[in-house]
């Protein structure tokens, strides 16, 4: 029997089919943007810190995907003989077919979401934190937009899955697509000819879809997005006008910071106890030591980023954090932890904003102004650290360098009253050391308190007031720089480990 071309060219103009399309469409579409919005509390649930949350996630996911979602939609169209009360509402196909897919395809997508945020680093979190974000301000401004661009290609693939998992809806006789040609070939028999007609409207969904969500994908895709240099000239010049309102000095005489009786272990490691360090107003304080000293567990427990066991950290003399086995009753407000600014080893800069949209994120977040004013505040940030001609780019297109150096602005724009600098040059190439503690030297010029772990032994000496050394936990040396070199002719330890 010959193939029946003009009855299959008929098809494609059929009515029935269109609609059959229109109701694929909108339960694939439904589906899809259900479970992706549900996916995601699924996902945030599986990294929840609750036990019980985490485990409900978990469940959840587990027994979903194990479920075939033809057993599941005929499970849910047959409720009502158990509940007759959902007879209402599970009774129309298209609300059990909804149901069963997105019941089935949350669990898969929380999967995609869940891969999707592990690989937004920690990092981000801590950048937001200092930046006194809130929880829901991080996921927001910072964790959806990059998890939601790294997930999409999966949830794009997946969409198209629905599409296709839309034709065993047929099973509850939902008139979509497959159950319109099955009803037209169960009369004239022409199944082949049937089918290709079939075939060209699921061809013809997903390549649609396929292309707009290409399309979404490159538009949120930052690593291809160019950017231009600003143009010497008048921009650059208005912001050198600018003149920021720095907060003042604070009035009282009590350290800037001060941590007392400070204790920290990972487990049954401690890594120090019983450790005081004061930082007075205007100070700048270097932290020096072996690796493993616990300089870097030190300088995060001033501000939170590492819970203390013990002790309590007191900035500008009041008490602002305390040790978790403390009786103190200390709350941590989010605008105390503003006047701590950090900058990060791996500048933890956020890649899908430029390095001006850095530097806004935190004032705009805080309200410190309208946005005009704001965006001039951080050009001028930008200009102290020589990046204004790079504001509009990403991080991805700044060097090491210009990475930290955009960082500390980003820091800077918040108007801390204390630095923390976590090993700022040691992700940096050596060419591009230099450029960032020439910025650091200005600003420990310029009266700013910093408390500095590094590496750099040399820049420790020149700009520091009192160079900390520790070893094991402890502080075994503290004093002046003068008093280092002094004290190295005679310590053998010192006198290896200080070396100019
Ligand atoms: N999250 C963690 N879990 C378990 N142990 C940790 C953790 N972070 C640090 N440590 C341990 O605590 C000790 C101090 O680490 P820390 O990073 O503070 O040292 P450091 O002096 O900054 O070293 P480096 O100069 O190499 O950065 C080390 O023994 C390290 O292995």
């Amino acid at each position: 029997m010959a193939f029946d071309w003009s009855y299959t060219l008929g098809l494609l103009w059929s009515r029935d089919f269109w609609n059959a399309s229109l109701t694929v469409v909108e339960l694939s579409v439904a589906t899809w943007v259900i479970a992706v919005v549900l996916g995601f509390f699924v996902a945030l649930a599986d990294r929840s810190p609750n036990l019980i949350v985490r485990r409900a996630a978990a469940l959840y996911v587990w027994f979903f995907r194990s479920l075939p979602l033809l057993v599941l939609l005929i499970f849910v169209y047959n409720l009502p003989q158990a509940f007759p009360s959902t007879s209402n509402l599970l009774s129309v196909p298209f609300i059990s077919g909804l149901l069963a897919l997105v019941l089935s395809e949350t669990a898969y997508i929380a999967e995609i979401h869940r891969g999707a945020l592990v690989a937004v680093g920690k990092g981000q979190y801590e950048a937001g934190r200092v930046l006194g974000l809130s929880t829901t301000g991080i996921q927001r401004k910072i964790v959806i937009p990059q998890s939601l661009r790294i997930a999409l290609p999966a949830l794009g693939n997946e969409f198209i899955s629905i599409v296709k998992l839309t034709s065993l809806v047929s099973v509850i006789s939902l008139a979509e697509i497959l159950l319109v040609g099955q009803r037209y070939y169960t009369q004239n028999f022409l199944v082949i000819e049937t089918m290709v007609a079939v075939t060209f409207y699921y061809v013809l969904i997903v390549s649609v879809f396929d292309f707009g969500l290409k399309a979404l994908e490159r538009r949120l895709d930052f690593s291809r997005r160019t950017a231009q240099l600003t143009s010497e000239g008048a921009d650059s010049n208005s912001a050198a006008l600018f003149q920021p309102k720095v907060s003042g000095p604070v009035s009282n005489d009590a350290p800037a910071v001060r941590l007392e009786r400070g204790g920290k272990a990972y487990g049954h490691h401690s890594v120090f106890a019983e450790l005081d360090l004061t930082v007075k107003q205007g100070e700048v304080v270097s932290i020096i030591g072996p690796s493993g000293s616990g300089k870097t567990t030190l300088i995060r427990s001033l501000n939170g980023l590492e819970t203390l066991d013990k002790g309590v950290v007191y900035v500008d003399g009041v008490p602002f954090l305390a040790g978790s086995q403390e009786v103190l009753n200390v709350r941590q407000k989010r605008e105390d932890a503003l006047r701590i600014g950090m900058v990060f080893q791996n500048f933890n800069l956020f890649p899908h904003k430029t390095a001006l949209e850095n530097v806004m994120m935190g004032p705009l977040y805080h309200k410190r102004g309208s946005h005009e004013e704001v965006r001039k505040e951080a050009r001028y940030q930008l200009q102290q650290v020589g990046m204004l001609v790079h504001e509009n780019k990403y991080p991805h297109q700044l060097s090491g360098g210009q990475q930290q150096r955009v960082a500390i602005a980003r820091a800077l724009a918040m108007h801390p009253s204390i630095m923390l600098f976590d090993e700022p040059t040691s992700a940096l190439d050596p060419e591009t050391v230099g450029e960032v503690l020439r910025i650091m030297a200005a600003l420990a010029k310029s009266g700013r308190t910093m408390v500095i772990v590094t590496h750099e032994m040399k820049f420790a000496i020149e700009v520091s007031d009192r160079i900390i050394f520790m070893e094991g936990g402890k502080i075994v040396f503290d004093g002046s720089p003068e008093l280092l070199i002094e004290k190295r002719k005679q310590d053998a330890r010192l006198s290896d480990f200080v070396r100019i």
